[in-house]
């Protein structure tokens, strides 16, 4: 996989556009598996887009998409108006299991990014420390991942992405291993960390009310094949604090329309089950 440099971007095209966009796999049995089709999605520049849909739509096939790990079967995936060819510097992924070095220090692990990218040692340490202090970590920075708490752990994954300064963010479930309690914390933390970095999101998540708290656009998929069924703008006000906002009665309000187009989906996707079984 090669690593394609950003020259070629443009900062007025959108973040992220998927266009007419088909991925299918083959299955053991030498089938076809058609995970996403006529797929047109649209991020654009510091835009935070939650993605929401029945499992096994095709969530997580979208986001390998636009990280250039898997290419379309059909259709274009471009980054600020240029084709995405490979994985791509301007990415940064944080995923469900934390991606960290076990044997490498918490200090070493936020410096793995921008040492990898070619930065001198002393300035990653520098820039690894600033992001340590911003995610609560300072005092921290000597252990091993193994003597972290799962939260702590989140931390030092989201520290290990900001550092690198991403302009594109692709988070896929990164907050549910984590009990409920830690999970509005870092929902808070990715938001004050994101606040200001200009950088944009696709977070996929299963859970309606984090993506509501989270996004500007709620992005409602399909049963699977995933396509694009209705995409919601969140008129929340910024900042926002999970524990608070999802009391509001615009919240609720909010929770309800999209509830009702997402949970046809996932009744279709819990028949297809049932038949499945029967
Ligand atoms: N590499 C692959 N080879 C074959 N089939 C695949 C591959 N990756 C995904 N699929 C299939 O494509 C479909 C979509 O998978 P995907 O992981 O994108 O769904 P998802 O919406 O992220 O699921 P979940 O919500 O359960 O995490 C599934 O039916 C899955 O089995």
């Amino acid at each position: 996989m090669t690593s394609v440099p950003n020259s070629t971007s443009s900062p007025s095209s959108p973040a992220i556009e998927l266009r007419g966009v088909r991925k299918a796999f083959s299955t053991p049995s030498g089938a076809l598996h058609t995970a996403v089709h006529d797929l047109d999605l649209t991020v654009e520049q510091g835009e935070f887009v939650a993605v929401v849909g029945p499992t096994g739509c095709g969530k997580s096939t979208t986001l390998t998409l636009v990280s250039g790990l898997e290419e379309p079967t059909e259709g274009e995936v471009m980054l600020s108006g240029s084709p995405v060819r490979g994985i791509d510097e301007r990415v940064g992924f944080v995923f469900q299991q934390d991606a960290v070095f076990p044997w490498r220090t918490v200090l070493s692990n936020v410096m793995a990014g921008p040492r990898f990218r070619g930065v001198p040692k002393p300035e990653a340490k520098d820039r690894a420390r600033e992001w340590l202090a911003r995610v609560g970590l300072s005092s921290f920075e000597d252990r091993y991942p193994h003597q972290l708490s799962g939260g702590q752990r989140k931390r030092v994954a989201l520290a290990s992405t900001f550092v690198n300064d991403p302009s594109i963010l692709l988070m896929d479930e990164p907050f549910s291993a984590l009990d409920v309690q830690t999970r509005a914390l870092m929902s808070d933390e990715l938001m004050e960390l994101w606040a200001g970095t200009g950088s944009s999101v696709v977070f996929v998540t299963h859970d309606l009310e984090e993506s509501i708290a989270l996004a500007d656009q709620v992005v409602v998929m399909t049963a699977g094949p995933a396509t694009v069924k209705e995409i919601f703008t969140i008129d929340l006000p910024r900042p926002r604090r999970v524990e608070s906002i999802r009391l509001e009665p615009r919240f609720v309000e909010i929770y309800r329309e999209i509830w009702s187009s997402l949970g046809e989906e996932v009744r279709i996707t819990r028949e297809r089950g049932a038949q499945h079984a029967a």
